[in-house]
């Protein structure tokens, strides 16, 4: 370099140094041999301050061996150049000063400075900026696999290896803040072995500041080092030395706690790790938000799969109802294809669920279809699904029970209703465990239990061809037969006092007792309509008699229902007008039931007798006139 170049000269060779360095060491490495040249310099030295040291970033020249600390401290205090002897100190920024072994006159040395710091703050900035990347690509790596993660301890320490990983430190902890009982819980906790949790109160040390004032806190290197909770060191057996916490805030701005990073392996904690920090735990909140959330739905399904499981009680002592109950133990937890065989409302489905739910596919679905209700067509888009527009109604893409149904069980109701090209669609899909949606081209893989039911004697439709063959072996791998509530002796009872026990607790009434009589005409009625037409009769006695006992004649209209008009209801009516049309038909039976005596079929109904009169005159029946009675 010549003797006339100039102070311009120089900067251009120095900025051409920043575009060329990949670091701020690299670019004092390339750009102090420049100015020691340009300036006849013996040495130079870059120091940063690292309290309580010094750190060398570059030099250039013979490295002297005692640099003179004190004047760079001197000049970094007062941030101006400071001489001392042939040393000049010059302040770069905050931290780094320029240490110059040589003889410079004061006019170049100020021309010098305000060049370099301008230099160095470029170079800074682009550092920054480049460091500022690195780091968000790295919690971009960190993070995602965060967000699928359902186990909230696997992913609490997952983030706190990420933190000590991104900021250099010994430690790392995510407090997380229990409000309602005021503590913060520190996971992973350290040195706490025995649950691997830390609880303290939110008002507690540093954590406990940062949750309640929202604000980041740094602290150590001998400043606030006071402020460090020692309680919890002793607690720990750990010494905290530097310390870095910062508000977990969730995405609803609400704040769930902090997340701390102990013990920098290198100095203190930067403006730089702050901000890492802060990132880090933006993304930590929303991982920990869905988490929580998902944790919540599991533990609720559970819970749910626990009532639902709970709920489903099959009642009974007779040896028949014994044996089926023994045969569903058995058979629950393999995936065997089972066959429930009986008449309608023997608790084909009732039984289906109880094998469902004491399978382990009981945290899965149970979907029912019953193939009896729905026509050819409808058949195959609601078990296989369909693509948007694959028919005039198929305004979206549906999926089908057999989709919705994976990974759980499967019930196909009235399986002997299903029309001959269904039945062959449905064997295809259960021999190769795939679907095709309708209207669509791509195989779908399914993994579902079957099971099937049917009132109807499969065995004497295959012989007649109206039920395919290959299919009743592939559902009927165990069969199940179900008997009608008539040959189940005493069970009559039991469901009754079960069905009317119910529907008393949820009207909030005392459940009546059956008189004898009552009970005798419970057990010799046929109940062609098995359990379904008992849990009705029970709900009816349920709402409509008032007193502690049922009486025989309380069970008129069983008799009714087997044959007479009293049970068939008009379901095209209005709400108003079938209960004005079963009150006639009741009063009616119940006068009859009386053997026409007013005043006993008043006392039955519990009505005074002038009120039955009046009854009978607003629902316009036409009877008993008053005083064509002649009971009293
Ligand atoms: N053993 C039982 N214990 C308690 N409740 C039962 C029992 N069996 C059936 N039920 C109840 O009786 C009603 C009819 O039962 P379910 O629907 O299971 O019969 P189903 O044979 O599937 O009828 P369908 O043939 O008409 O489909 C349901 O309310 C069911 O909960």
């Amino acid at each position: 370099m010549t003797s006339s170049a100039s102070n311009k000269d120089l900067a251009l060779l120095i900025l051409e140094q920043v575009e060329n360095s990949s670091s701020s060491a690299k670019f004092w490495e390339k750009s102090l041999p420049i100015v020691q040249q340009f300036f006849k310099l013996e040495s130079l030295v870059v120091l940063q301050s690292v309290p309580p040291e010094w750190k060398r970033v570059g030099h250039a020249g013979e490295l002297p061996k005692d640099p003179p600390i004190q004047l760079a401290a001197e000049a970094l205090d007062k941030f101006a150049p400071s001489r001392s002897g042939t040393w000049i100190a010059l302040p770069l920024d905050q931290k780094q000063v320029i240490l110059m072994n040589g003889s410079l006159s004061d006019d170049r040395l100020q021309g010098l400075q305000v060049m370099l710091a301008s230099i160095h703050q470029i170079v800074e900035g682009q550092q920054q900026r480049a460091r500022r990347i690195r780091r968000l690509e790295k919690i971009l790596e960190i993070t995602h696999a965060w967000g699928q993660s359902e186990c909230m301890q696997s992913l609490l320490e997952a983030m706190a290896e990420a933190a000590t990983e991104l900021l250099a430190a010994d430690r790392a902890s995510i407090f997380l803040w229990d409000k309602a009982n005021k503590m913060l819980v520190g996971r992973p906790a350290l040195g706490i072995k025995a649950d691997g949790e830390l609880r303290i109160a939110d008002n507690t040390g540093i954590v406990g500041q940062v949750v309640q004032t929202r604000e980041p806190r740094r602290v150590g290197g001998g400043m606030d080092d006071n402020q460090i909770a020692r309680k919890i060191d002793q607690e720990t057996g750990y010494h905290t030395r530097t310390l870095l916490c910062v508000p977990l805030i969730g995405p609803q701005g609400q704040c769930m706690g902090a997340f701390e990073v102990l013990n920098k392996k290198e100095g203190l904690f930067t403006d730089e790790d702050e901000q890492g920090l802060i990132e880090l735990a933006a993304h930590a909140a929303v991982a920990l938000e869905n988490t929580q959330q998902w944790q919540e739905l599991l533990s609720k399904h559970q819970l749910l799969v626990e009532e639902a499981a709970e709920g489903l009680q099959l009642i009974g002592e007779s040896a028949v109802i014994g044996a089926v109950r023994s045969t569903i133990r058995r058979i629950a937890d393999t995936d065997l294809a089972i066959l429930v065989l009986g008449e309608n409302g023997t608790g084909k489905e009732i039984v289906a669920r109880s094998i469902h739910y004491l399978s382990r596919r009981r945290d899965q679905p149970f979907i029912a279809v019953n193939c009896a209700a729905l026509t050819e067509t409808l058949l195959e888009s609601e078990l296989f699904g369909h693509e948007k527009g694959a028919f005039t109604d198929a305004h979206e893409t549906r999926a089908g029970k057999f989709e919705l149904a994976t990974g759980g069980t499967l019930f196909l109701d009235e399986i002997g209703d299903m029309s001959l090209s269904g039945q062959a669609k449905m064997l295809r899909v259960l021999e190769d465990k795939t679907i095709v949606r309708v209207g669509g081209s791509q195989s779908i893989h399914t993994e579902v239990r079957i099971l099937a039911a049917t009132n109807q004697d499969l065995g004497k439709m295959v012989r007649e061809k109206r039920f395919r063959e290959d299919l009743f072996f592939r559902l009927n791998v165990v069969s199940l037969e179900l008997p009608p509530l008539r040959e189940r002796g005493e069970d009559v009872f039991l469901l009754s006092e079960h069905f009317l026990e119910n529907f008393c607790r949820n009207m909030g009434r005392n459940k009546p007792q059956f008189s004898t009589a009552a009970k005798k005409k419970l057990l010799e009625h046929p109940w062609p309509g098995n359990i379904r037409e008992l849990r009705n009769l029970m709900e009816r006695l349920a709402y409509l008699t008032s007193g502690d006992r049922i009486e025989a004649d309380d069970l008129a209209f069983i008799n009714a229902g087997a044959g007479g008009d009293a049970l068939h209801f008009d379901f095209n009516a209005s709400l108003a007008d079938a209960t004005r049309d079963f009150q006639q038909k009741y009063i009616k039976q119940t006068i009859e039931n009386a053997g026409g005596n007013m005043s006993k079929a008043a006392k039955r109904l519990n009505l005074h007798r002038s009120n039955l009169y009046r009854k009978i005159k607003q629902l316009e029946m036409g009877i008993g006139d008053e005083d064509d009675d002649e009971d009293s």
